[in-house]
């Protein structure tokens, strides 16, 4: 049985266009697996991060979690399902209230949910420290956000979020605003949660290297304007795509090499393809698609098994180029 599933779910925002900005999604995750949401801004990664995490409720469609639809859960049971589903930011400054010292950040949702006593809450914080590699020391928990690095912060968000033992965390653009150096010590400190804890993760990421590396062995769903168009392992959708969309992310990926960049662009990469408003009628995307054809106009193609737990939305999707910076004669 899948730990989350997401079936026919659309959303729009009541102080939105009006438009929905979910179409149709259906998505589910196993226990410990890592789901990667790909897709340039606003498309509605965060959208469907924050339904997963249950801060905001679907127009439409159905969310289950461990088996049961979360729309149905009241009491404890519906204090329980929000326990084991945490969000982590993407700016960890404004996701941590700046008037609260680390310690009553991280206090209340561990009394609230019985994990610790008054007793026993400061040394489990500490321990929570210790964990997240930060100063494991009583001193670390009167400080305030402020007086944080922004690597500091994020771990501090992160143990917030593994201090109410969850088994399932959707990790908003989580590196983004950190340093370079920062970013693989953050990713390693999520992936040692689930190697040790069974911690599964909804990854939202613009960035394909970073979502290769945090998300190898699990999926990849790519989304563009609020569809999902292509589903699949990771290594498997990474170099060999079967959407036309996916493929031109890919492509686009910037390579230190001006042969490369040549030969890419003699084999059809379009940058004023990279722009242009999704298509209101028949394929989401036959307004920037190269391989469009007068089928795409009139008919939505539906989201449809490729091959081994590899989806593609397009009716093409056997003509989908191989990647030019992957083939051999490119090297
Ligand atoms: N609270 C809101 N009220 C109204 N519209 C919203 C709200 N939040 C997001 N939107 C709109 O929903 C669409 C999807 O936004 P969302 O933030 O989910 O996309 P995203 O893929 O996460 O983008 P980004 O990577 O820039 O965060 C956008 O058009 C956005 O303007």
């Amino acid at each position: 049985m899948s730990l989350l599933e997401i079936q026919d779910v659309t959303h729009t925002y009541a102080t939105g266009s009006g438009r929905p900005v979910l179409h149709d999604v259906n998505l589910s995750t196993g226990e410990g697996e890592i789901v990667a949401l790909v897709g340039e801004s606003g498309c509605g990664k965060t959208t469907l991060g924050r339904l997963i995490a249950g801060l905001h409720e679907p127009s439409s469609g159905r969310i289950s979690f461990d088996g049961t639809d979360i729309a149905g859960l009241r009491g404890n049971r519906r204090r329980q399902w929000r326990r084991k589903v945490q969000m982590v930011h993407q700016d960890p400054y404004g996701s941590l209230n700046p008037g609260l010292t680390i310690g009553s950040t991280l206090a209340p949702g561990i009394l609230q949910h019985k994990l610790a006593t008054w007793r026993t809450v400061q040394p489990e914080m500490i321990k929570l420290l210790q964990q997240v590699g930060l100063d494991a020391t009583p001193a670390f928990l009167q400080r305030y956000p402020h007086q944080l690095s922004g690597g500091q912060r994020q771990r501090v968000s992160i143990a917030r979020a593994i201090s109410l033992q969850p088994s399932l965390i959707v990790a908003d653009e989580v590196t983004s605003m950190l340093d370079v150096s920062m970013r693989v010590a953050i990713l390693d400190l999520l992936l040692s949660f689930q190697r040790d804890r069974g911690i599964g993760y909804v990854f939202i990421s613009h960035d394909f290297g970073v979502v290769r590396y945090f998300a190898q062995g699990g999926r990849i769903a790519v989304m563009f304007f609020g569809y999902i168009v292509e589903e699949g392992p990771v290594e498997e959708l990474i170099t060999s795509p079967r959407h036309p969309y996916t493929h031109m992310l890919l492509q686009a990926i910037p390579v230190p090499d001006p042969v490369l960049v040549r030969k890419r662009d003699e084999e059809g990469r379009d940058p004023e393809r990279m722009i242009g408003e999704p298509a209101t009628s028949g394929c989401v995307f036959a307004n920037r698609c190269p391989l469009v054809q007068d089928v795409c106009r009139k008919q939505a193609p539906a989201l449809t098994e490729i091959g081994t737990g590899h989806r593609s939305a397009c009716h093409f999707s056997d003509e989908v180029p191989p990647l030019v910076h992957l083939t051999d004669d490119a090297a």
